[in-house]
């Protein structure tokens, strides 16, 4: 398969690269000084191309490269891929779900502590030497809350799992009810977002999903609630929630991703109950690799013209 193109678009984990290297040719766009020009000398060999959360592929580059057969995306998500267009050319597209689901819903376990129990402001305190000065202030159990999940697929039964072993009562919003599970269903957003303390965002990126958390849904959960948002950014309405935050509507939100990433509202920069992380809810050294091989697997099966390991188109 050495004389397979495979564009990687922006440099990933370096596993996958070293991996991908020893079995195709592999073709780094981010390494080329002009990338239109670089597209149209190799448009001819690229016949896969490595997508991730960030960066997928749009119609500009589907239709830039006519010997396009797979799009092997290094996420689970795969918003940033032009499903559509896939579907219309025949072009395959695979994910990695499965692997990264304790590592992501471990971190909305995670954030949900780190918000209520003030885990970074109280370490701060520490490192800052003002313990020496008094004790720090009292935060918020987290045991016994209840738990709004909104999207009950892998990952959000992986959190309610989670949470339920904090004794916490489980309720969620989903298209469909899900009878065989014993989690609280509500049929609406606003509902659940009434009727609970912690809201975790984990359902795909759709254009029904959105700005699924806007001002009605912050609001329902209102100035004790807390908002975790582990799936994608665009799901929150980001000037509402930081609006929500700064005249205390909200009661703290922990944020593994946001609208316009990288670029983070510097407003909460100065919020203690908001903790906030760089996208990195499956970015585990032992999950990195798991999702490398799995992106592998798939574009070997496809070449060797076997079953796709987890076809999505
Ligand atoms: O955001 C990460 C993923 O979709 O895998």
């Amino acid at each position: 398969m050495e004389s397979v193109g495979v564009l990687m678009p922006v440099p990933m984990s370096p596993y996958l690269e070293q991996e991908l290297e020893r079995r195709f040719n592999l073709l780094k766009l981010w390494t080329a000084p002009e990338k239109a020009e670089f597209l149209k000398a190799h448009s001819g060999a690229i016949r896969a191309v490595i997508g991730n959360a960030g960066n997928g592929a749009d119609v500009g580059l589907i239709e830039a490269l006519p010997e396009l057969e797979i799009i092997a995306s290094f996420s689970v998500g795969i918003d940033k891929v032009d499903l559509d267009k896939c579907r219309e050319k025949g072009i395959r597209v695979t994910n990695t779900p499965d692997v990264l689901t304790d590592d992501v819903a471990d971190l909305a376990i995670g954030l949900a502590l780190a918000v209520l129990r003030r885990l970074c402001e109280a370490d701060g305190y520490v490192r800052s030497g003002e313990w020496k000065n008094g004790d720090y202030n009292l935060t918020t159990k987290f045991t016994g809350k209840t738990v709004g999940i909104i999207g009950l697929g892998r990952i959000g039964q992986a959190v309610a799992k989670r949470a339920e072993a904090f004794s916490c009562p489980i309720a969620y919003y989903s298209r469909t009810e899900k009878p065989d599970l014993q989690y609280k269903y509500y049929p609406s957003v606003v509902e659940l977002a009434s009727n609970c303390d912690i809201l975790v965002v984990v359902c795909p990126l759709t254009q029904e999903t959105r700005h699924i958390i806007n001002r009605e849904v912050i609001d329902a959960l209102g100035p004790m609630g807390i908002l975790i948002n582990i799936g994608r950014g665009p799901h929150v309405d980001e000037s509402e929630l930081v609006s929500a935050l700064l005249e205390g509507r909200l009661g703290g939100a922990g944020l593994d991703v946001y609208e316009n990433e990288p670029d983070v509202p510097e407003q909460l920069f100065q919020l203690e109950n908001v903790v906030l992380l760089p996208h990195v809810g499956s970015d585990t050294v032992e999950t990195d690799t798991a999702m490398a091989d799995l992106v592998i697997g798939n574009l070997e099966a496809h070449f060797l013209n076997k079953p796709l390991l987890t076809p999505v188109v």
